[in-house]
């Protein structure tokens, strides 16, 4: 069977979705196009012989749609999510859930009236091979309980429209989505430290931050976020247990030793790092429609995370611990 989709946004990741779902992803093909922007999307959708329609709204209402993907810019993912679970369809959004927590319960609500889950939310780390190796760990208990957690998320810089409530909500979102899935429970605490700022940032942008969180059984866990570091994309995770240690590998490069000098890569851009998670997401995303049963993350992790994102950006204003407080998880969600 073929899933034909409709994507909203065709800017960067609207394009390199659809590039995958045309190219890498089989029993995908995408029919239907927008943007705010109409030239860039008849561009686009003439590059894959789709259409491009007017509005989101018209791609949700195609019949020719089964699925939607959302990659338009955040404050709009409420109203495209909603519309879909409305349609009936799939619909896979990139993070942003929603921009607010109050609009990630409204798509909650909307999805238990349907009775079954519509919603899949973009967080591609769960697809990494690395980050599922280290949950195969995790999850086996042989190492013990998961005590403590040591992470970086380290960008070689940001544009100047990039704020320090960014480095939470844009950035450690990705942390924060791993943390919850990796160690299987929620945040319930987060706080945000400032140490000395690195010259080489806007003069607005508090960076580097180091934020601590806390879960409900009282594991802790420290991220570093420094998106200036000026010399890769740099994602580390260690996960300490009460019997060993399990960390992230480094992607695989060679290395060279020249002249009394042992070297190897660091990627520049998160496209390359997690691309390879990209593509077995939207492998996955379509084979669980197929399947009728959607297993990614869903509308209450990107509830979650825009809680905890909330938490965070309130620790960073007030320096203040700040405590995440979810809703009773529904049943649709699993315990
Ligand atoms: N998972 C990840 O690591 C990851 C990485 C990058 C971006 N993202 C997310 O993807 C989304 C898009 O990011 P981007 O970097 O591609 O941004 P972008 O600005 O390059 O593209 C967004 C596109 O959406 C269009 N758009 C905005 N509002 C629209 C509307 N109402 N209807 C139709 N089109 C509309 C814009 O014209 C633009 O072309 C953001 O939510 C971002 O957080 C996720
Ligand atoms: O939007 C991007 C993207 O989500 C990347 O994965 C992250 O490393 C960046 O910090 C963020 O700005």
């Amino acid at each position: 069977m073929t899933v034909h989709i409709g994507v909203i946004g065709t800017g960067m990741i609207g394009q390199d979705h659809i590039r995958r779902l045309t190219d890498v992803v089989t029993g995908a093909e995408v029919v239907a196009v927008t943007d705010v922007d109409g030239a860039r999307a008849a561009e686009v959708a003439s590059g894959i012989g789709a259409r491009a329609l007017p509005t989101g709204q018209d791609v949700i209402a195609d019949p020719l749609v089964d699925a939607v993907v959302v990659t338009s810019w955040g404050p709009t993912h409420a109203e495209f999510v909603l519309a879909a679970i409305a349609a009936g369809k799939y619909v896979f959004c990139e993070k942003p859930l929603a921009t607010t927590a109050e609009d990630c319960l409204r798509i909650i609500e909307a999805e238990q009236s349907v009775g079954r889950r519509l919603v899949q939310v973009g967080f591609m780390r769960r697809y990494d091979a690395g980050y599922r190796a280290m949950k195969e760990v995790l999850d086996s208990r042989d190492l013990g309980h998961p005590l403590m957690m040591h992470c970086a998320h380290r960008n070689p810089t940001v544009p100047e429209a990039y704020h320090s409530a960014m480095a939470v909500q844009d950035t450690a979102v990705h942390e924060i989505d791993t943390i919850r899935w990796l160690l299987d429970e929620e945040i319930v605490s987060a706080q945000v430290i400032r140490p000395r700022r690195t010259a080489n940032r806007f003069e607005h942008l508090v960076d580097p931050q180091f934020m601590l969180f806390e879960t409900a059984s009282g594991v802790r866990v420290d991220l570093e976020v420094f998106v200036n570091c000026q010399f890769g994309y740099d994602i580390q995770c260690e996960t300490v247990c009460e019997t060993g240690t399990v960390r992230l590998p480094d992607p695989a490069d060679v290395i060279v030793k020249t002249a009394a000098v042992q070297r190897t890569g660091v990627l520049q851009d998160w496209k390359d790092r997690f691309g390879a998670a990209f593509d077995r997401e939207f492998v996955e995303w379509i084979a669980s429609i197929d399947d009728g049963r959607l297993a990614g993350p869903s509308a209450w992790d990107g509830y979650a995370a825009a809680v905890t994102t909330d938490a965070g950006t309130e620790a960073l204003e007030t320096g203040r611990v700040v405590s995440v407080r979810l809703k009773d998880r529904p049943d649709l969600y699993g315990s």
